[in-house]
């Protein structure tokens, strides 16, 4: 498409709206972007440079938020919406917007999981239980570097979560190859930034109870746990994934821990991510022996792999690294949008 597109974003005023809102303000094939919150507070400003000074100046005059209808987004001459709502909010708009002919990228986890076991997590209460069904198997799990060609095509697309995109961009070659003794099992400890809960903080997210510390929570429970096995195609209990909380404001580290098959080399463990990583602009595979840190992929969309190998072979250990609103939220989303509207993948994002 070479006209400019009209995106519109409900949920600026979250740190992933944000985020998103930035990138699409300076993206060279998109309009401004239109802006809308549901039931706008009278007495809170609707200009979003208000609530963010960052984005006040660079010509873009007020960057007013208008209240969110469907008429409204229809006036703007909207072609794609992203939501960047939590997942009930998400999961009961991208139908109606389905319905309504709007092409949709979700930032929420409405809509990224096709096994119902998987989805019970959410505990979703659907209105129409038999059109969200559809809709779950229609929606395109937004990896741009797993289903690249569907998104182009895509209505919805679910924008992968931040834990989730760390694991699975850093398995997927080895587990498409067939390297990992999978009987061993998998043991993925992730670590994140605590804008990964959202802006309001929690009893356990306030400076008070994150500062100085590090804390596990979620284990055997995690709703980004779905997403691995589905993604990888591995079995719930060939993997263990455990989330924790680090005291920083952004940023995720994954370890993880397999045993690669007999024989297999350090040789064919890197010529595998780096087979993978050919013609993947935002995953980079790092040199033997150097490892991923978070600080080398803040505020870029990049997911940053490494691994090392155990002297003995038995034993392999991957790291890799994002932001996790970025390639872990608003610049997947960009992405995912940029594929949408065959524009180059890497528009905005660089
Ligand atoms: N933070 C992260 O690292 C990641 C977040 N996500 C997902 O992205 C989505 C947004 O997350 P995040 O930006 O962290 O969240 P925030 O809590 O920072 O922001 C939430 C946004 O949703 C809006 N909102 C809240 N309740 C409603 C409602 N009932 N109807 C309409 N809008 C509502 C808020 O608007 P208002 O200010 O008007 O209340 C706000 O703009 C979530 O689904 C989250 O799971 C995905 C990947 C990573
Ligand atoms: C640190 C932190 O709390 N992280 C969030 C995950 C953020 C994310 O990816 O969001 P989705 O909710 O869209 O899946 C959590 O564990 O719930």
């Amino acid at each position: 498409m070479s006209a400019a597109v009209q995106s519109a974003v409900l949920g600026a005023t979250g740190y992933s709206g944000y985020e998103l809102t930035k990138r699409l303000l300076a993206h060279p094939s998109v309009k401004q972007p239109a802006l809308f919150r549901v039931n706008p507070d009278p007495t809170q400003s609707p200009n979003l440079a208000d609530w963010y000074p960052q984005l006040s100046g660079n010509g873009y005059g007020q960057l007013v938020m208008d209240a969110f209808s469907w008429d409204a987004l229809k006036a703007k001459g909207t072609d794609v919406i992203f939501f960047c709502t939590p997942h009930e909010v998400s999961r009961e708009l991208a139908i109606e917007a389905g319905d309504r002919g709007f092409r949709v990228v979700d930032l929420s986890g409405a809509w990224r999981l096709k096994e119902a076991t998987n989805r019970a997590v959410y505990k979703f209460e659907d209105h129409d239980p038999a059109q969200a069904a559809l809709l779950d198997q229609q929606a395109v799990y937004g990896s741009p570097e797993l289903h690249k060609y569907a998104i182009e095509k895509a209505e919805l697309v679910a924008n992968p979560g931040c834990y989730a995109t760390s694991i699975i961009l850093a398995l997927a070659a080895w587990t498409n190859d067939g390297l990992i003794d999978l009987e061993f099992g998998v043991i993925c400890d992730s670590k994140s930034g605590v804008s990964g809960a959202g802006k309001a903080p929690s009893p356990t997210t306030h400076f008070v109870e994150v500062a100085d510390s590090l804390s596990a929570y979620s284990v055997f429970g995690h709703r980004h746990t779905g997403e691995m096995l589905e993604q990888l195609g591995l079995e719930a209990s060939q993997l263990q994934f455990t989330p924790h909380l680090l005291p920083i404001p952004r940023g995720i580290l994954s370890t993880i821990y397999v045993r690669p098959k007999t024989g297999v080399t350090a040789e064919v463990l890197e010529y595998s991510l780096k087979e993978f990583a050919v013609g993947k602009p935002f995953v980079r595979v790092f040199a033997p022996g150097k490892l991923p840190q978070i600080k080398y992929s803040l505020h870029t969309n990049y997911c940053d792999i490494g691994f090392q190998l155990s002297p003995d072979g038995s034993r392999a250990v991957l790291v890799s690294c994002l932001d996790n609103l970025v390639k872990g939220a608003a610049g997947q989303a960009i992405q995912n949008m940029n594929l949408m509207f065959g524009f180059d993948e890497r528009e905005g994002l660089q």
